[in-house]
């Protein structure tokens, strides 16, 4: 049996990509108290905005009201989007503690989310990867479609380890491999990680999981059992990308919570705190939320 990491790091996305797709306005006000219920929960990293454009990402345009109100966890990393300079400006005077370009391992994806191929993504993401460095902040790289894309299906490996290197070579300090449309199963997510270790640090890269097919647990722990040891995931499984149509939210935070606890493996967060904050935002959104472990410790709470 392969020996699992100890303790992992989980990145709650739930504030941005869970909330990015939401048809209906989400308040400010609901997003930030989103957000403080998760700091309080002990999260070390949450990703609460993004500084898109509000024409493509309407439900992001109140990132910075968001990112001004939250109260900080002392030490705690807080993420936002920037495709660009002008989110990256945008970032930085929200007091963003860390900026995140986001490329992607297949050309048809990127056309369709960020307006441009890899290679000039990767171009006007030098500037953004500059100016972070300049400013002291933490540089994150995303790679979207690593394990399939809905417009031109396959995605080779060596695609993805293109984008690694790339995204490498910019800095970042943590590279994610997402699998946007949820399509991996658990050989073939170790496959795609074994070849992104090849081009960055194991112990750096995150795994970034929509749960489309059911199959965003079993792919957790192929990646633990490769050795990656950050994971994102979204509370109450909130979420989809609003260019990948048809995928659903990322993994629940409290089903990847669960397993770790099952396991084991230290996550320094509170799983019944995640539960409430589940709850808070699945009643403000008027519909059940979608972790199987949350709906179940909420009902055996309810008795
Ligand atoms: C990248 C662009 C801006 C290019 O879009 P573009 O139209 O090519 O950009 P442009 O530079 O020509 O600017 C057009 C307009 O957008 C404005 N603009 C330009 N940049 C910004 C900005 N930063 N903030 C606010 N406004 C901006 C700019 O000011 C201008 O406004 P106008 O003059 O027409 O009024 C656009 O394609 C965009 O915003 N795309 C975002 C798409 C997105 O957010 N997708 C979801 C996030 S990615 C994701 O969910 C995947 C991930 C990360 O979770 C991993 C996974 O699961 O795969």
């Amino acid at each position: 049996m392969s020996t699992l990491p100890q303790q992992v790091k989980i990145v709650e996305v739930g504030p941005r990509d869970g909330l990015q797709n939401e048809k209906e306005s989400v308040s400010a006000a609901v997003k930030i108290e989103l957000v403080d219920r998760l700091s309080r929960a002990g999260f070390a990293n949450i990703e609460a905005a993004s500084f898109v454009s509000p024409k493509w990402v309407p439900q992001m345009a109140t990132s910075t009201e968001v990112m001004a109100g939250i109260t900080r966890r002392a030490g705690a990393i807080y993420s936002a989007l920037t495709p660009n300079m002008q989110g990256f400006d945008a970032a930085l005077a929200a007091r963003a503690d860390e900026v995140v370009i986001f490329g992607s391992a297949s050309e048809a994806f990127s056309q369709k989310n960020i307006n441009c191929s890899i290679a000039e993504s990767i171009a006007r993401f030098e500037s953004v990867a500059k100016a972070a460095k300049e400013h002291g902040l933490r540089l994150r790289g995303s790679i979207s479609c690593a394990f399939g894309c809905p417009y031109q299906g396959e995605v080779s490996l060596d695609a993805v380890a293109d984008v690694v290197g790339r995204m490498r070579e910019l800095g970042c300090d943590e590279i994610d491999i997402a699998d946007t449309i949820g399509v991996s199963t658990a050989r073939k997510t170790q496959a795609v990680m074994l070849r992104a270790a090849q081009e960055f640090h194991l112990d750096r890269i995150s795994g970034h999981f929509h749960d489309t097919y059911g199959q965003a647990l079993a792919n957790i722990y192929a990646s633990l059992e490769v050795g990656v040891s950050i994971f994102h995931s979204s509370v109450s499984g909130l979420g989809g990308c609003p260019y990948a149509k048809g995928a659903t939210g990322n993994v629940a935070t409290e089903d990847v919570l669960y397993l770790m606890q099952g396991l084991g493996i230290e996550t320094g967060i509170d799983l019944d705190m995640v539960v409430d904050a589940g709850q808070f935002i699945s009643q403000h959104l008027g519909r059940k939320g979608s972790s199987r472990a949350g709906n179940a410790i909420a009902a055996k709470r309810a008795g």
